[in-house]
């Protein structure tokens, strides 16, 4: 129930971090692409394989170590269909390997549509066949901004099949401010959204005190994120923006509670272009990712312990 999955997983590995898979061609290394576009003549066809390569090794190099993974669909479906098969064989081979999986997919609409999005990527789907899983992740980024009647389809699924969602609160782009900083009342946007997660999650509280609905909160904005830490007790947070958009150890501090749990930094770039900026031989582009992969858990456990 609520995060409890994830937070037994973080607490056996002693690593609050999960690894983002948000693969683009370019990251991947020459020789991997060479090969699958000798052997596959459709281009998306080659370029998903490039990935689903790309991210078997990187899986292979961290499962024992950190505790999920984060594709972010986009940078699947720019390769089509192919590239949404390299997605559910990514989730497949994760789960596989034991790894928790966090599709991030930002998904948000209104009652029935959601429906089928929570069916997509966290229930299972009716066929005349019988009932099957269709991506099958343990949670999925959701944008609460319909409200409620958008958020009710996923709670059931969250419920009937142990999963959980984490709702876009205070993100960690440079214009999040735009709408999300606004005062509603006495409140910031962020703020409300926030009170929304910790009502849509009440029934769901986990053994850690933690609901099965969470928020994004971003590293770059590392106050918003102390002060959402107080603020929502009972709402576990996914934190982006650790490495490549400048988020350090001392900004992602803030969203642990006194336990030094609640919460789970992602780094995507950081990890799967390791390599790049170790300027190591291309070959090498896993083991480079684990050790990005040590750094930065050594990094944050360090930072939380010396608060
Ligand atoms: O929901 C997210 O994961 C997310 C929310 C947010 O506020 N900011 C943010 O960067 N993300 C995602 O987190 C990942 C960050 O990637 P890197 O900047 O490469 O570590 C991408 O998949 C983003 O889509």
């Amino acid at each position: 129930m609520g995060m409890d999955r994830l937070i037994d997983k973080i607490i056996e590995y002693k690593n609050p971090t999960v690894a983002g898979l948000d693969p683009k061609l370019a990251y991947v290394p020459e020789y991997i692409r060479k090969e699958c576009f000798a052997k596959y003549s459709d281009p998306l066809e080659a370029s998903a394989e490039a990935l689903l390569c790309f991210n078997r090794a990187l899986i292979d190099a961290l499962y024992d170590i950190v505790p999920a993974i984060k594709p972010q669909a986009a940078y699947y479906e720019m390769y089509g269909w192919q590239g949404v098969r390299a997605l559910t064989e990514t989730i497949r081979y994760a789960k596989e390997k034991g790894m928790i999986v966090m599709t991030d997919g930002k998904r948000n609409d209104i009652g029935a549509t959601m429906e089928a999005y929570a069916t997509a990527h966290l229930g299972v789907t009716a066929t005349d066949a019988g009932e099957v899983s269709a991506f099958d992740a343990d949670m999925l980024t959701v944008n609460g901004y319909l409200g409620t009647d958008g958020i009710t389809p996923l709670l059931n699924v969250c419920k009937e099949r142990d999963r959980g969602i984490f709702v876009l609160v205070k993100t960690s782009n440079r214009s999040s401010g735009e709408l999300q900083d606004k005062m509603i009342g006495s409140k910031r946007v962020y703020e409300v959204m926030g009170d929304m997660c910790e009502a849509w999650g009440a029934d769901t509280i986990g053994k850690y005190g933690y609901s099965a609905v969470g928020a994004v909160v971003g590293a770059t904005y590392p106050e918003q994120l102390t002060e959402l830490r107080e603020k929502l007790p009972h709402t576990f947070f996914l934190v982006p923006g650790y490495g490549a958009q400048g988020g350090g150890a001392k900004d992602v501090c803030g969203g642990f509670d006194k336990n030094g749990i609640g919460a789970i930094i992602n780094s995507s770039r950081g990890i799967m272009c390791a390599y790049q900026k170790e300027g190591c031989d291309e070959a090498d582009f896993a083991g480079a990712a684990r050790r990005e992969a040590i750094r930065m858990r050594d990094d944050i456990m360090n930072a939380i312990a010396s608060r």
